[in-house]
């Protein structure tokens, strides 16, 4: 064993300044501290992988004592407890919801999958936008289909390295349009169910917009690990938001942080704010009813552009400030499950408050 006598202090020092790093308790970072041979370990069970740079300055500028010790940091996403049985390969499966349609759930869906993938998971997406499906649109891959060897299992398309079904890619809009809830319902879980998906940590399922029985159903069908709700910050969208989130908690699906879009407009030549869909709503959402605010995304044209184009903003400009909020905004809701969820098979408990990536 490694520094046999010195190994559990120095094991304790990693778990304290990660603790300290993360404003997380040292008995919440213990259990991810470990040794090998040539020094120490820290798993992590959430991914934050463009922080790791910065986590290793902080632990080498801040560690007492003579030498600091190799270091490796590694993540590895658990899968997290779910209501029903969970799907072939998939740890962990995210619903991205609004109670209110138009105010940019598909468009966080995307770039917070891809987001996560820059944080080192690996992700894929599922348009279960039945009425409305524009993962496809998004993707830059509308008139794709996925291939099937056996007619009975489909491959998923796999667009800028995120693979992603969608009924978009199997029936004409207009055939699903006229779908009634339960067939619609139905579908979904046979595309969830009959893709094969690659191991993923976590497979992002863009929900149609309300909090009606078809959602309701979906939310129940759907093995959920958790759910993010998207409002804008206005009155009417906040209030059908809360639906959302009294809809996830009927069927004891948690709801693992907000999303606030649209939350103001800033203008490129003077620098201004202005707050078009009103001020300060999501924050006083979260805080009712306890949960993290994950992000506030401005109403910004790049955004639609990249949407439209097909050609998505994380992947066309991850330098971009808005990519890196998105990254944020990731991290958070990754580790956000890591504290607040059990893991499946009751190994590694791991339980905390909801807290956000401090940005260091
Ligand atoms: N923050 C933003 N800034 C600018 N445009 C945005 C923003 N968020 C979304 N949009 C644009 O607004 C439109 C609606 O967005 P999106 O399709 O993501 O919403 P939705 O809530 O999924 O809609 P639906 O209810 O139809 O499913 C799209 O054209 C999208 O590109």
């Amino acid at each position: 064993m490694f520094f046999s006598r010195k190994s559990n202090k120095l094991r304790a020092q990693l778990s304290r300044l990660t603790a300290e790093y993360f404003s997380l308790k040292h008995s919440v970072t213990e259990p991810w501290c470990g040794e090998r041979e040539d020094g120490l370990t820290l798993l992590l069970p959430f991914c934050c992988q463009t922080q790791h740079p910065a986590l290793l300055s902080y632990l080498r500028d801040n560690w007492e004592g003579d030498d600091v010790p190799p270091i490796t940091i590694e993540h590895q996403i658990p899968s997290y407890e779910a209501q029903a049985e969970p799907v072939t390969n998939v740890r962990n499966i995210i619903a991205v919801a609004s109670g209110k349609g138009g105010v940019g759930k598909s468009s966080t869906a995307i770039n917070l999958a891809f987001a996560l993938q820059q944080e080192g998971a690996s992700v894929g997406i599922l348009d279960a936008d039945i009425y409305g499906p524009s993962i496809p649109i998004m993707l830059g891959n509308k008139d794709a289909h996925p291939s099937s060897s056996d007619n009975k299992h489909m491959q998923p398309l796999d667009a800028w390295g995120m693979v992603a079904n969608s009924i978009g890619y199997l029936v004409p809009e207009e055939d699903a349009a006229v779908w009634r809830g339960p067939m619609a319902s139905r579908a979904v879980k046979q595309i969830l169910d009959e893709t094969l998906w690659p191991v993923l940590d976590y497979l992002i399922v863009d929900m149609p917009p309300g909090t009606g029985d078809i959602q309701l159903t979906m939310a129940q069908q759907v093995p959920l690990t958790g759910a993010v709700v998207v409002s804008t910050p206005q009155d009417l969208a906040l209030a059908d938001a809360r639906k959302g989130i009294s809809m996830f908690e009927k069927v004891n699906v948690p709801v693992l942080g907000l999303i606030e879009n649209m939350s103001y407009f800033q203008c490129n030549a003077c620098g201004e704010k202005s707050y078009i869909f009103s001020h300060g709503g999501g924050e006083s959402l979260a805080e009712r009813h306890g949960l993290p605010l994950l992000g506030a995304f401005p109403l910004d044209m790049k955004i639609r552009e990249h949407a439209d184009a097909g050609s998505p903003l994380l992947i066309a400009e991850p330098e971009d400030a808005l990519s890196e909020t998105y990254r944020s905004a990731a991290r958070a809701l990754s580790l956000n499950l890591a504290l607040s969820a059990s893991v499946r098979d009751g190994q590694g408990h791991i339980r905390g408050n909801p807290i956000g990536i401090q940005q260091r």
